[in-house]
């Protein structure tokens, strides 16, 4: 049996599924793309090639293993783009959710079976069906849980739009001793600039009380202000809108001193060091063209109280 515990985003790691590059399918057809940062590079010709993204992403499994993580990898589906774990179920606490996802990628789903039946029954929640969410839009953190959403009118219309209110209601209902905070978020399914597609591509919690934060990705000010009262603006390290589109926000926590993030976010890494954080440097900037990093990659099981 896989025993599950996420209470937060930063707690040390013990065991996680990371997502697997291997039989991709290649550069998807522009009518099969649900992301703009994707559609950006097929349009470009520059739609990153599957030995690449195999090199990067093997490249994170070692970091992890490297601070003795137990990695879990899906079973490989033939010509499915598999590399973005995050969002097909989470962990919150002592269960397994698994929610709704976008109809693009719910054949993911079939990559983690064998893992989803090792664990124990009562441990795993299922959406009910007008409830949508996926696990880069929802954080715990602190006896609260962060969700990214969007409202109907936005759900409706963007394929970027992940998370709907049924979704958050649901979480809130399945986990009342957890207060949900959520926000909606910028949606655009043409402009990667204009979009935070997830919660995770413009927030971000390390540390033990720290954020990475692009105000932009909000859709209401009012939200980011709540975040920056919430964390202490000493406490959180701003992004730009370019450094939210190369994905500075997805960097990924290991514990609370160590965090992985690319070798090439200069600027973030030298603050990352200078707040005293070990970065554990990996090259990840082909995954990155798919709109998604390291947090993407990972469905975390279990952490460390
Ligand atoms: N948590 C995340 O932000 N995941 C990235 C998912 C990217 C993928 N191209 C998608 O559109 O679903």
């Amino acid at each position: 049996m896989i025993e599950l515990m996420i209470r937060d985003e930063t707690a040390k790691l013990e065991a996680v599924v990371l997502g697997t590059a291997k039989s991709l399918g290649g550069t998807p057809d522009l009518e099969h793309v649900y992301d703009p940062k994707s559609r950006e590079h097929i349009l470009d010709g520059t739609f990153p090639k599957e030995e690449d993204l195999i090199v990067e992403n093997e490249g994170f499994r070692a970091a992890l293993e490297k601070h003795g993580v137990k990695v879990y990898r899906p079973e490989v589906l033939e010509d499915t783009n598999q590399v973005y774990a995050r969002d097909i179920g989470f962990v919150i606490y002592d269960k397994f959710v698994m929610p709704n996802i976008i109809e693009d990628r719910e054949h993911e789903k079939d990559g983690i079976t064998f893992l989803v039946n090792q664990i124990e029954k009562e441990n795993i929640l299922i959406m009910p069906r007008e409830a949508h969410a996926e696990g880069g839009d929802v954080m715990p953190w602190k006896g609260k849980l962060y969700v990214g959403y969007s409202e109907e009118e936005d759900y409706n219309t963007y394929k970027v739009s992940r998370t709907n209110r049924a979704g958050v209601e649901f979480l809130q209902k399945s986990f009342p001793n957890y207060e949900v905070k959520a926000f909606e978020l910028k949606k655009s399914d043409t402009d990667p600039r204009e979009n935070a597609l997830h919660l995770d591509c413009c927030f971000q919690p390390i540390g033990s009380n720290q954020c990475i934060i692009y105000k932009g990705g909000f859709k209401n000010p009012a939200d980011y202000d709540y975040m920056v009262e919430e964390f202490g603006a000493e406490n959180c390290i701003e992004i730009t809108k370019e450094e939210m589109y190369e994905m500075n926000s997805n960097v990924f926590s290991i514990s609370p001193e160590v965090v992985v993030s690319e070798a090439g976010f200069t600027r973030l890494n030298a603050e990352l060091e200078k707040r005293g954080f070990t970065v554990e440097r990996v090259k990840y900037s082909e995954i990155a063209k798919m709109e998604g990093l390291f947090r993407c990659s990972t469905l975390p099981l279990k952490r460390t109280y």
